[in-house]
């Protein structure tokens, strides 16, 4: 069966109008606000499309510090002043939101959003949210086009934990979990790649699970910049092996001092410089359908660190998939 690109489905909460600093017209003055469309009429002719996700839940349920509900509303008022160097167009869809506790009712509304809008062939930016926000993500592009019809999906998870637990109920430690028996079910071994694993935040029992389900994972302590050839080979060997890439980003994955509004900040961390060229390449591997900005937590963070640095990932995925006019 084909969607057709221009239906597109409404999220709960509407979008609300893009503000942010003016400095005059014409694309030299170019901003995000600027770029910024709400009508879903118009999501055929967009470069990427912005879908948030409101949720505590999981991280209640996993036992961490709440707030990443609001992290949706940070992130798009990090991006919105930012210096766009060549025009895009960018939809924002509004936000799915999770209410009453019901978190799996929540994800699958989030994965009913995605899916028309990742048949748009341009990349969908997920803002979370928990990790939770992950399974969610992951429904929407089970349900797409290019996986229904054969595409090889990759899990590429920049995150300082595995999220494999097996716990009762889903949570923002399960959702990986959640993929891998869904995979299973369609017949499917899920092919999940994890960069910045941190060995102190993930117990033995997390390791063997990913060993059981055939992760493929790159520790904190080998992304660092004299890493970088070791980060580029897991890279260059898992876009190999895919032909749809759903990026997961937790931003736990960076360094405490650079995103200290987490639930779990790392002591560690992966530095800015590699997280960022990862984005990037995987941005301009053509391949990416879904990424999720997980785990902003605004009541944390310091001098809104953590939702600048969310947002200057997003700027250079969207800003990525094709040959940007200024040096990365
Ligand atoms: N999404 C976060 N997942 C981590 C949280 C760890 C923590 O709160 O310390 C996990 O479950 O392992
Ligand atoms: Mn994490
Ligand atoms: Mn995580």
């Amino acid at each position: 069966m084909r969607t057709d690109p221009t239906v597109v489905t409404a999220a709960d909460v509407a979008p609300e109008p893009w503000t942010g600093r003016d400095d005059g017209p014409g694309p030299e003055h170019l901003r995000w606000h600027h770029a910024v469309g709400l009508d879903l009429a118009g999501a055929a002719s967009c470069d990427a499309a912005l879908v948030g996700f409101r949720s505590d839940e999981g991280v209640r349920r996993n036992k961490g510090r709440q707030g990443a509900a609001n992290g949706p509303r940070a992130l798009r008022r990090a991006l919105a002043s930012m210096a766009l160097p060549s025009p895009v167009r960018v939809l924002d869809s509004g936000d799915v939101e999770v209410a009453d506790g019901d978190l799996e009712a929540g994800q699958h509304r989030l994965g009913r959003v995605i899916t028309p809008l990742v048949d748009r062939g341009r990349p969908v930016v997920v803002l979370g949210g928990g990790h939770e926000v992950a399974y969610g993500s992951y429904l929407g592009l089970a349900g797409s086009r290019a996986v229904r019809e054969g595409g090889r999906l990759g899990v590429l998870n920049l995150d300082a934990h595995f999220d494999l637990r097996e716990d009762a109920r889903p949570s923002s430690g399960t959702p990986f979990l959640q993929m891998a028996r869904s995979e299973e079910l369609r017949g499917q071994r899920l092919n999940y790649w994890v960069l910045g694993v941190s060995q102190p935040s993930n117990t033995e029992r997390l390791f063997r699970t990913a060993d059981e389900l055939g992760v493929r994972y790159l520790p904190d302590t080998e992304c660092g910049l004299l890493g970088l050839s070791r980060v580029d080979a897991f890279l260059d060997t898992f876009l190999a092996g895919c032909d749809v890439v759903h990026l997961s980003i937790d931003l736990d994955v960076l360094p405490a001092a650079v995103a200290p509004g987490v639930s779990a900040p790392a002591a560690y961390g992966v530095p800015m410089e590699i997280v960022e060229r990862v984005c990037t390449r995987v941005a301009a591997s053509g391949k990416l359908a879904v990424c999720d900005i997980a785990e902003l937590n605004p009541d944390l963070d310091v001098d809104d660190r953590t939702a600048r640095a969310g947002a200057r990932l997003i700027h250079r995925i969207v800003t990525s998939g094709g040959a940007p006019s200024r040096p990365a």
